[in-house]
């Protein structure tokens, strides 16, 4: 198989010869933790095992960041050395350090067959840095690390949305390719991206709502969806930005998340994509834990905090789902870790999984997938959540450029 037969513009792990080669692969461990330093979901460690599989018979050193410096989470990677090993079935060597001369002899005496885990790459201050492939190459990190191997696999699609070191860097000094995991992100994403049938309809809500706006707003620059449903905190700044009062509670809630400077973008995109984007028409506030449904002009009165969106939205944007050709979910609906507030999210994702192509992204929105059953009913479920939202609006991601470049660079001549 070549890129040409693939028809795709960058190179696969099945288009280069893997047997007795030294590998570097860039996974995507970093999983939620607890306080005593136990991996709480295995689904991110998972989902890099069918590359792993395949690469039985090279020498395989694989690198992935948990946390972030100054998080509870940011931490070794041993107990992820451990898991993988359990989960693969071949023990995954821990090694405590990245590049220094242990670790580089580590890499050296590996024998084939043998997978290593290095240290968490963002222990080295390099990593974070957000500089262009060119200038990451140059880093100790590549210096030090690049003779060792033969090729690089990116298999870490969900942090390719971040030009570190560890995700470009080797892409300039090494032939490097997708890996198993990376290529079926990209294939089942880009189903959703060049979707040309109507109606195309995302449900955009979560947490994360500064993401998810600008994506709002590249998606609709490209004319990438019929209808942008908004829920969660998402739709409580299109709420305001519609001029409607939330009451001091929320609008505390959206001042304390520093999202004060989204409601004038949030004004503007209502302004020029007014038939497009959907706010809901109730919602549920939470009152002493329970659920309490009013429209959204009588949010004010009570001064509650809104926890989910209300029936009246829900079998509104039920339809609207249910249609679509193609429907994209990212982010809950509301407060789901709470019983009485996961209504919105639960029925919004059953409808989701009746579109004719149904695309699901984001941590919290795949435990809440896991918690229905629902995986198997998703055309596409993307392990990425600021990369798969992202890629979905249309904008290129750093590492998969990367790989791109590095195709032209060293397998076009
Ligand atoms: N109206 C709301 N008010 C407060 N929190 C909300 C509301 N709606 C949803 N949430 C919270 O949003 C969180 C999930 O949002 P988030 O953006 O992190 O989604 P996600 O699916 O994990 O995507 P990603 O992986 O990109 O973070 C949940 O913890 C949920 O309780
Ligand atoms: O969990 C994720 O979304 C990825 O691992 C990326 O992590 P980051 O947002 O800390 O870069």
């Amino acid at each position: 198989m070549s890129q040409e037969t693939t028809g795709k513009d960058y190179l696969t792990m099945g288009d280069v010869a893997l047997d007795d080669k030294a590998v570097l692969v860039r996974v995507d461990f970093n999983s939620p933790m607890d306080d005593n330093g136990n991996i709480l979901d295995d689904r991110k460690i998972k989902s890099h095992l069918p590359t792993l599989q395949s690469l039985e018979h090279s020498k395989v050193v694989l690198m992935s960041h948990q946390g972030r410096p100054g998080d509870e989470d940011y931490t070794t990677l041993e107990a992820h050395a451990k898991l993988a090993t359990k989960l693969l079935g071949r023990e995954v060597i821990y090694e405590d350090d990245i590049f220094s001369s242990c670790a580089r002899n580590a890499i050296k005496s590996l024998a084939k067959g043998e997978i290593l885990l290095l240290e968490n790459t963002r222990f080295n201050a390099e990593e974070i840095t957000k500089l262009t492939p060119e200038e990451q190459a140059k880093s100790q990190m590549v210096k030090k690390l690049h003779p060792l191997f033969d090729l690089f696999i990116n298999d870490a699609f969900s942090v390719s949305h971040r030009s570190q070191c560890s995700v470009v860097g080797f892409t300039l000094v090494l032939p490097s390719v997708a890996g198993i995991l990376m290529d079926k992100e990209i294939t089942g994403l880009d189903k959703a991206v060049k979707c040309h049938e109507h109606p195309a309809i995302f449900v955009l809500g979560g947490a994360k709502a500064n993401d998810s706006i600008k994506a709002i707003s590249n998606i609709l620059k490209r004319d990438g969806a019929d209808k942008i449903l908004t829920t969660g905190v998402v739709a409580t700044i299109f709420i305001m930005a519609t001029g409607i009062d939330v009451g001091e509670v929320n609008r505390k809630f959206i001042e304390d998340e520093k999202y004060m400077d989204q409601i004038p973008i949030a004004s503007r995109l209502l302004k020029e994509y007014s038939d497009k984007i959907v706010i809901p028409q109730d919602v549920a506030l939470n009152n002493g834990g329970k659920r309490q449904e009013v429209k959204v002009d009588r949010i004010k009165e009570e001064n509650l905090p809104i926890a989910d969106i209300g029936q009246k939205t829900i079998e509104n944007y039920s339809k609207y789902i249910k249609d679509a050709k193609l429907c994209v979910f990212h982010g809950p609906t509301g407060i789901f870790e709470l019983d009485k507030f996961r209504l919105g999210t639960d029925e919004l994702l059953k409808a989701a999984t009746q579109a004719s192509y149904s695309v699901a992204g984001g941590g919290h929105t795949l435990d809440a997938i896991d918690q229905l059953g629902l995986e198997s009913k998703f055309s596409h479920i993307s392990l990425g959540g600021g990369a798969s939202i992202t890629y979905l609006s249309g904008e290129p991601l750093p590492g998969i450029t990367a790989l791109k470049n590095n195709a032209s660079r060293y397998h076009k001549g």
